[in-house]
């Protein structure tokens, strides 16, 4: 097992590369399913969530091969194949194999997801939407069972506005008979870069990207070709931490509209960006002001991008509230950012951050991708060495971290852990 090490104090200094967005690639993947043929996606990050979905794609029988950021997925042999346990409990996007193989298979048998935890994280509105179209479904011993005659297409409104709901309701909506409405659709960019791949293979869908989806059913997917779009969070990551330990640099390979929420927080904090079709130039500002933020749906600020945003406001001036609305408890990271001389308080559910505060290098852990994410940043501008433990988190969504900071001038490296280490994270 390794641990992270961060030297804080340099700035950074360069250009990186933005890789393939994670959100779009663990709903990519479990697509191919539905093909007839083989469906290459191009642009794929370097990251354990895709090896993950890879390896689960090979178990239920289909062919997949790797070549850099390219994946060729021959899903003619797939059988449905149940899985209960193993893989599926590893990513929160194993629920996407529920759509997917319901929609080829008209059944499938899907242990419940893993994933970051942030608090509860039910999938109420996923099952909602396969009953309405026709499933029979059922929860025997943590494993979600979905069998149906035929899956019918249907008028289907989400209670909550849930990104996994929808992508997975358009999953097994695409092959059903007939035509299904998603009404109160999550609209974030990886739904439309799903709908796009989806209308690739012969899909008939429109309005991905609105709260209303209309789908209607075809008898046959084909493969296709699908180049993904850029991952708006790891962007966001590089662009916070240049406002917070940059001197200049370009964030590379972005879609600037997708992270205009962001964007405008920062510059009110005072840091200059200026943007062009596909990259960020990020000067921070002299001093930075503390600012309010409170996470939404897309286009909202996103949930996956406040615990990064968090350890910035360590540095301004004044207090920030940050209040997150998607997951109320998503602050396990403010805990470990208090270990490094933060000055941060949660009270009645906000994170209240006081700065600017000296951040000290400590020892401590990421629970969650994102925490990760935080920890690193707050590493990168706290004296002497901070060391990082539950690295698995971050390799779930952020690709060559290292060796991306050590581009831009960070210190940065890994170490194996002890095994008095191991023990004492185990026990954690
Ligand atoms: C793999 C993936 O894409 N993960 C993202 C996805 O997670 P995920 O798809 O799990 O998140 P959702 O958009 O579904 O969740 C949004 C909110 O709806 C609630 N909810 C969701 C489904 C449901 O059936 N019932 C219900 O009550 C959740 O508890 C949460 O409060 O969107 C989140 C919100 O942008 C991001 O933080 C995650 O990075
Ligand atoms: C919460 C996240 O991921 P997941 O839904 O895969 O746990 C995230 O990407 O920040």
């Amino acid at each position: 097992m390794k641990k992270l090490l961060v030297e804080g104090g340099t700035r950074l200094r360069g250009q990186v590369r933005v890789g393939g967005a994670k959100n779009s690639a663990v709903a990519l993947l479990p697509a191919a399913i539905l093909a007839n043929s083989t469906v290459t996606i191009e642009g794929l990050p370097d990251i354990s969530d895709v090896q993950t979905l890879s390896e689960l794609l090979e178990e239920i029988g289909g062919t997949v091969r790797k070549d850099g950021q390219t994946v060729e997925i021959d899903p003619s042999t797939m059988i449905s194949m149940p899985l209960p346990n193993g893989r599926v409990k590893k990513l929160r996007a194993s629920y996407y194999f529920m759509g997917a193989m319901l929609g080829r298979f008209n059944k499938a048998v899907i242990g419940l997801p893993g994933g970051c935890h942030l608090g509860p994280r039910p999938i109420d509105q996923h099952i909602k939407g396969f009953q309405a179209l026709g499933a029979e479904v059922t929860n025997e011993q943590g494993a979600i069972y979905l069998r149906a005659k035929e899956l019918r297409g249907a008028r289907i409104y989400l209670d909550v506005v849930s990104v996994g709901a929808t992508i997975n309701i358009m999953l097994a909506a695409v092959k059903a008979k007939g035509r299904t409405v998603i009404e109160n659709a999550a609209k974030e960019p990886e739904i439309i870069d799903v709908a796009t791949l989806l209308a690739s293979m012969g899909a008939k869908i429109k309005g991905a990207g609105t709260d209303v989806i209309r789908i209607e059913g075809v008898d046959e997917l084909n493969g296709c070709l699908h180049t993904i779009i850029p991952d708006r969070i790891e962007a966001g990551t590089y662009t916070i931490m240049a406002a917070a330990q940059g001197e200049e640099m370009i964030i590379d390979n972005v879609i600037p509209q997708h992270l205009e929420s962001l964007l405008a927080k920062l510059r009110e904090m005072g840091v200059t960006i200026e943007e062009n079709d596909e990259q960020l130039y990020v000067r921070p500002g002299k001093s930075l002001k503390s600012v309010d933020i409170k996470t939404l749906v897309y286009p909202g600020f996103p949930t996956d991008l406040q615990q990064p945003f968090t350890s910035l406001l360590t540095q301004a001036t004044g207090t920030g509230v940050v209040t997150d609305t998607i997951y109320q408890a998503r602050f396990k990271h403010i805990d470990e950012l208090r270990r490094m001389n933060a000055a941060i308080k949660v009270e009645g559910g906000a994170a209240i951050v006081a700065g600017p505060s000296k951040l000290q290098g400590a020892k401590v852990k990421a629970t969650d991708l994102r925490a990760g994410a935080a920890l690193v940043i707050a590493g990168l501008m706290a004296d002497g060495i901070t060391e990082i433990t539950g690295i698995d988190h971050i390799e779930r969504g952020y690709e060559n971290i290292t060796n991306k900071l050590i581009e831009l001038g960070g210190k940065i490296w890994c170490e194996e852990m002890s095994k008095e280490e191991v023990e004492q994270f185990q026990n954690s």
